[in-house]
């Protein structure tokens, strides 16, 4: 779906879309996430988990300009947030998000909408931008429903259906907030097929859940919030390890909120942030 492909040199990293330094987010002037240091380059599959309540919503909300910036900065891709206009390069899938049963509407027409920011000044859906909703439409699995009534179709495939809404924007970047929630484990293998089809063309994404199950092998980077701040920034197989040390040591498997204190004797600082990068 991203056109964003320029080639890279070999070794070099690839280019950052994301990038918080010490940045607080919250409701009001009320912090609720607090100095977040990270950086998501560009094919990056970056898994956000933590207990409920600890933040992972404003995180993605605050980058997405949804909420306050309390204090620090965040730069998109290479810009400052406050002057960044393209934000239809960002596609959202926001939590606990299925379309209401009063929503009188087939799936192609509500992934016509997230076509909207594209579409030239006149606001007229041309051949092409057609072309893009059925292909979104595809790249979900779901392009045999394109006129059945939202209404009619299961929560999972409700969740595919604005998957697919957001892909119509073309986004280079896809934060998705709990898109395998309330979905069975036979569709959360459908849904994993589908990032991986993302993956392939070079969407990076950032995805909030509480499931890593059907989408761990998909993951370069895993960051865990917990009350409030980043814990733990790494890639997978780091995340693997010091889990199973942590486990370990307490016999307990509720010790996620302790990876990588501040001061800890482990290898990286808590907020590294070049673990996964590809
Ligand atoms: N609109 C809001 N106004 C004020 N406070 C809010 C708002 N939304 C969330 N909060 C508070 O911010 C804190 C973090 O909530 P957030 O939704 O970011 O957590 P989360 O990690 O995404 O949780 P979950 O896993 O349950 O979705 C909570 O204490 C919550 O009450």
């Amino acid at each position: 779906m991203s056109t964003a492909t320029a080639a890279q040199v070999p070794g070099s990293p690839a280019e950052p879309v994301l990038e918080l330094r010490d940045a607080s987010f919250g409701y009001g002037e009320r912090p609720i996430l607090t100095g977040a240091s990270l950086t998501v380059r560009r094919g990056e599959i970056v898994a956000v988990v933590g207990p409920n309540g600890s933040g992972k919503s404003t995180l993605m909300k605050g980058i997405l300009g949804l909420n306050e910036l309390v204090s620090g900065t965040i730069t998109l891709f290479g810009v400052p947030s406050d002057d960044f206009a393209d934000r239809a390069r960002i596609g959202y899938v926001p939590q606990r998000h299925t379309l209401s049963a009063s929503v009188r509407a087939t799936a192609e027409e509500i992934v016509a909408t997230g076509r909207l920011p594209r579409l030239g000044w006149l606001g007229r859906m041309r051949a092409t931008d057609r072309q893009i909703v059925a292909r979104s439409l595809e790249v979900v699995g779901l392009a045999d429903r394109a006129a059945t009534e939202v209404s009619t179709l299961s929560g999972g495939q409700q969740r595919r259906v604005l998957i697919a809404r957001a892909l119509a924007g073309q986004p280079d970047v896809l934060i998705m907030d709990e898109p395998t929630a309330g979905v069975d484990a036979a569709n959360q293998h459908v849904l994993a097929e589908v990032l991986e089809r993302l993956v392939e063309r070079g969407v990076t994404m950032v995805i909030v859940t509480h499931e890593l199950g059907a989408l761990e092998h998909l993951l370069t980077r895993i960051i865990v919030v917990d009350a409030g701040r980043v814990r733990f920034d790494g890639s997978p197989e780091r995340y693997a390890i010091q889990r199973a040390a942590v486990h370990h040591e307490h016999d307990s498997h509720h010790h996620d909120l302790e990876l990588e204190q501040p001061g800890s004797a482990l290898p990286h600082g808590p907020l590294d942030s070049s673990g996964g990068t590809r």
